[in-house]
């Protein structure tokens, strides 16, 4: 430790107030700004990387660092660190000063309370992830998103209240000794086995590294590192099978974002976060009102109870109605390109919200847009075999659905009439669904 507690530095204007820890890089503490009366975080090289032959090579990449994190936070993100100063100490030392963020990193937090409820992790890393975005679309990959550089700054005493911030951009500048491991392999549990090899600059990493960091808060665990799943072959436990309460859609999520090869998951943080972002449908109240006075209630009923098969049929029974089409029993292309979006929406959220995000036409919209989005029968096919309404490249009869969570997500609603054939046409109906908006 250079600096001890109470220690005044850079001509009095910053009073140490304690050392808060350190790594292959730098060390770090908590300040008074004495003018401004304000808590800062100050980060200073440490004596191994001082007594480096190629201390100013790492100099050059510290002010580096300081600088993107400027960039990084010029229109300053709720999400990001605030950089505030890089200076030179009389002793020559070099000095970043930084937002201090009061509160916990996720780390400590979970290690202190235990795993966290679906709702309130996810609400973090969707946070980290809105801020990745923003740096991803500057150029800047952090990668070492990991939970003890994701800080949570709460109100006090109130549950749930916490804003997460990212710090730490160590990595993203580049700066360790190369026999620093853990800082040129960032936090092993949670980095993609890809970033040991130098150069690597993608979005899929910061992707693995988030979905390591969810996969943490909502378990508890760490996950099995991604070198012991590549070589040997070690197995990822889902996190549904350590919190069977987990929706699927999160489990999916998470399981997308960790794919042990970079080209299985989404590519960028944007699509991983569309993923995501279907756990955070309203869950409380649905409004049911009806552009065209059509009634949800026995429908909401049905998925309540979870009585699948029949909310299906009672689907395409209100679907027919709101159409006017009861008579023809199918819908024909005036009608889906005219299908009100309100109606459309609320028989998507029903299933939404009573499956947990399994079901619902905008998950099977996202499976159609994955296919390539358009409106012909090979999308249709890819949509087909994605959700489970075809095996080994034949559609299925109406008694071969499986009405269970259990069934692909998407499965249901069937979009089939039960009582004659495929009762419209499919790629058409998501571009329906797509052009509406949810
Ligand atoms: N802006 C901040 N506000 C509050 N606490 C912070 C802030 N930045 C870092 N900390 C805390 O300081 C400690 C050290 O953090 P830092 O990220 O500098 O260390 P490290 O990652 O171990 O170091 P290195 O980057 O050299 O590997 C951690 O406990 C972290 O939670």
């Amino acid at each position: 430790m250079f600096w001890q507690d109470g220690q005044l530095i850079y001509n009095g204007k910053y009073k140490i107030e304690k050392y808060l820890g350190g790594g292959g890089f730098a060390l770090t503490y908590q300040a008074m700004h004495t003018k401004l009366n304000r808590r800062v975080v100050i980060k200073t090289p440490n004596i191994s990387v001082q007594r480096d032959p190629d201390y100013p090579k790492y100099v050059e990449r510290f002010k580096k660092e300081a600088q993107m994190l400027a960039m990084c936070c010029r229109d300053s993100h709720p999400h990001i660190v605030q950089v505030f100063d890089f200076f030179v100490e009389e002793d020559g030392r070099y000095c970043l000063e930084m937002q201090y963020i009061a509160g916990e990193s996720l780390w400590e937090y979970v290690q202190r309370q235990g795993k966290l409820p679906e709702t309130e992790a996810v609400k973090y890393i969707h946070q980290m992830g809105l801020a990745l975005v923003d740096l991803h679309k500057k150029g800047v990959f952090h990668l070492d998103v990991t939970p003890p550089n994701i800080m949570l700054n709460f109100n006090s005493g109130i549950p749930n209240s916490g804003k997460a911030v990212l710090i730490d951009f160590g990595i993203a500048g580049d700066m360790s000794p190369p026999s620093t491991l853990s800082r040129s392999f960032g936090n092993k549990a949670f980095a993609p086995y890809e970033l040991t090899r130098k150069g690597i600059r993608h979005p899929t990493v910061d992707i693995y590294c988030l979905a390591g960091s969810l996969y943490y808060a909502i378990t508890g665990q760490r996950p099995t590192n991604s070198f012991d799943r590549k070589y040997e072959q070690e197995k990822l436990v889902p996190p549904k099978q350590l919190v069977s309460s987990l929706s699927y859609t999160v489990n999916q999520a998470i399981l997308k974002g960790m794919a042990l090869e970079a080209k299985d998951r989404p590519q960028t943080m944007e699509e991983w976060l569309n993923l995501l972002s279907f756990s955070q449908v309203n869950l409380t109240e649905l409004i049911l009102a009806s552009d065209v006075g059509v009634d949800y209630q026995y429908l909401e009923n049905l998925l309540k109870a979870e009585k699948w098969k029949a909310a299906d049929e009672e689907t395409t029974r209100v679907m027919l109605k709101v159409a006017k089409r009861e008579q023809g029993g199918w819908l024909d292309y005036e009608s889906i390109e005219n299908f009100p979006c309100t109606d459309l929406c609320i028989i998507d959220q029903l299933w939404v919200k009573y499956s947990n995000c399994h079901f619902g036409f905008s998950v099977q919209k996202r499976i159609w847009l994955e296919c390539g989005g358009k409106v012909d029968y090979e999308t249709e096919c890819c949509l087909g075999d994605r959700v489970g309404w075809r095996n080994k490249g034949r559609w299925l009869e109406k008694d071969e659905y499986k009405y269970s969570l259990d069934a692909l997500n998407g499965h249901l609603p069937t979009t089939k009439n039960h009582h004659s054939l495929i009762w419209l046409n499919i790629s058409l109906f998501f571009s329906r669904v797509q052009s509406c908006n949810f």
